[in-house]
């Protein structure tokens, strides 16, 4: 009697009742209408342990008939789940690699919640990080997005998310068959858990930080121009990605998802209904799907991007009915502390590969003009003589005329991709803002990530061993945000990356914390004339570069150095911003 009574206190102890005046198991939580997560412990790279909640589901697995529709909310989980495993990442084709695979699950929509050991009183900061990877990869687990340094501080909560990649994330017949925006409509639901859950972990839902690389920095700013997501965040970093670089917005949805359908060898694809087409869609292995996107590409993976957000009709469900081009010129949209971060060598995560693989180089060169020009997007409005001339000064400008991607020209290349892809829109989202905000009542910030390690994403992007070659590339930061076991060993302890990891961590979590950069050489306000004034800069920003002379290896110092002639040229190209 007495021994089954032990037994019970026990049973009970372990799945983290309170009874009997026992300690509550701190590895259950249970917010009422999501029912009860076991998580566990993880090991720091500084402190001991922190607590990581893992694969928790936050919508519908969207497969069968919720394939190509928008995410249902997950309804409360029975008994205690267990939230100790990370889930597999949404299935995907990475391009980015240079010998892509499939892999990964089409039930993924999870995210993961990562809390320090010791949990105050006061509600911790939430910082939620929307991962990067061209709309068609990436990774919320933590053998790439691992939340090791943040938890290292004890001072906040980080959310990472899987949403939906690729066709499946992103094709849309522009009506409400298929609408689209399925991973940003993903995204937006696993915000709202987010606020409405995160007080049960320690977390404020009053201070929450959405924070993204790349298309996840795209992303980052689309929820703060989407009305849907408003509420659901009080500040936001964009890293290396805004709202309006060229593979933001996918402007033929609808032909493009009938070519999707005819590769998967759907009868009829040229001019069925869309809600056949949706039927037919929704009916093909996921393989052939995903494979079928390579049927879009004109050249080797290009574009990278393919599947991207649209514009939808206005609807109750609509994430996006406004080209983020116009909400961001007229600045119709939420304001709240927003920083912004680049990197120097932006346009390495297309370049380094052609440039690395022979085969692909010659292939590139024997169609240089041609294949140049494709890779640009431009605008549909160009006619083949002004995009002729166009390319040429393109040429001029950055190979030196030299018709080659060679050992002279790859760095006028690369900036070429930067430029285009990275830094005018970046240079446009500034001078919108500063245009249509009052920015001393609503600041903004910016960093430049300069520090170079040892390691880079560059040999991420090719076979070659380019250790060293290319600088500071797309994706470099994440190096020092995020613990990525798979692919970079760790820093020792002691060394200069560990002090950089500290550093632009700390810089992060004041920014989530205090709205504003703080313990870091003070910044002017940016406002238009202070941007035109600077005819070859910018606003004052952060850089964080290497420093051999101090006993840090590193320092933070203000600069306001920037590509702005070249920004320009492309800003002329485009026949945009003919006033500024
Ligand atoms: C982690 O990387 C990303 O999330 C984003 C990617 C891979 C988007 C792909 C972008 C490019 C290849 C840049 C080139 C493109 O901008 C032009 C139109 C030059």
């Amino acid at each position: 009697m007495l021994g089954s009574f032990f037994y019970l206190c026990l049973c009970l102890a372990s799945i983290s009742v309170s009874v009997f005046g026992l300690k509550l198991d701190d590895l259950v939580v249970c917010p009422p209408n999501v029912g009860c997560l076991r998580g566990t412990y993880m090991k720091g790279y500084q402190v001991e342990k922190f607590q990581a909640f893992m694969g928790i589901p936050y919508a519908l697995p969207p497969l069968g008939e919720l394939r190509f529709s928008n995410p249902k909310v997950m309804p409360k989980l029975s008994g205690i789940y267990n939230a100790s495993l990370a889930k597999s990442d949404c299935i995907q084709k990475n391009y980015l690699l240079p010998t892509p695979i499939i892999y990964g699950e089409e039930d993924c929509l999870y995210l993961n919640v990562y809390r320090p050991e010791r949990i105050s009183k006061l509600r911790l900061p939430v910082m939620v990080y929307i991962h990067g990877g061209g709309f068609f990869s990436g990774s919320a687990g933590p053998s790439v997005t691992g939340p090791e340094y943040f938890m290292d501080t004890g001072e906040v909560i980080v959310v990472t998310m899987a949403y939906r990649l690729g066709a499946l994330g992103f094709l849309s017949t522009q009506d409400a068959n298929i609408p689209g925006n399925f991973g940003l409509k993903d995204q937006n639901l696993a915000l709202r858990w987010v606020r409405n859950n995160i007080a049960f972990f320690g977390g404020n839902p009053q201070r929450v930080t959405i924070f993204g690389q790349s298309v996840g920095g795209v992303s980052t700013h689309l929820h703060l121009l989407s009305p849907k997501s408003q509420g659901l965040f009080q500040a936001v970093i964009s890293m290396s990605g805004t709202a309006n670089v060229p593979f933001a917005v996918n402007s033929k949805p609808l032909e493009q998802a009938r070519k999707t359908a005819e590769f998967c060898q759907i009868e009829g694809a040229d001019n069925l209904s869309t809600a056949k087409l949706a039927r037919a869609l929704r009916n093909i292995d996921v393989y052939t799907l995903i494979n079928a996107g390579d049927g879009l590409k004109f050249w080797d993976v290009d574009h990278m991007t393919n599947y991207r957000p649209v514009i939808e009709p206005v609807g109750k469900e609509a994430f996006l009915t406004i080209h983020p081009n116009k909400l961001l010129a007229k600045g119709g949209y939420r304001k709240v502390p927003w920083l912004l971060g680049t990197v120097p060598e932006e346009g390495a995560v297309r370049v380094v590969n052609i440039k690395e693989n022979i085969t692909l180089r010659e292939d590139f060169n024997s169609k240089f003009d041609y294949l140049l020009q494709e890779l640009m997007e431009w605008p549909s409005e160009f006619n083949a003589q002004q995009l002729k001339e166009k390319t040429k000064i393109l040429i001029d400008e950055f190979f030196g005329g030299i018709h080659e991607i060679n050992d002279k020209t790859v760095q006028g290349f690369l900036d070429l991709i930067t430029v285009r892809g990275f830094k005018q829109p970046l240079y446009n989202a500034i001078t919108d803002y500063v245009r249509s905000v009052d920015t001393n009542k609503y600041p903004f910030y910016m960093y430049s990530f300069n520090y170079k390690g040892p390691v880079s994403y560059a040999s991420i992007y090719t076979q070659a061993n380019v250790t060293g070659k290319y600088g500071v590339v797309h994706c470099d930061d994440l190096i020092y945000l995020f613990r990525s076991p798979i692919l970079f060993p760790d820093f020792a302890k002691n060394s200069t990356e560990a002090k950089v990891i500290k550093t632009f961590v700390r810089y992060f979590i004041n920014f989530a914390k205090f709205g504003k950069p703080q313990n870091v050489p003070p910044l002017s306000c940016c406002t238009e004339e202070i941007l035109k004034s600077r005819p070859e800069g910018i606003c004052d920003y952060h850089e964080f570069i290497n420093n051999k002379q101090n006993t840090e290896g590193f320092e933070i110092r203000v600069n306001d150095k920037f590509p702005t002639n070249r920004v320009k040229i492309w800003s002329n190209l485009l026949e945009e911003m003919k006033n500024f």
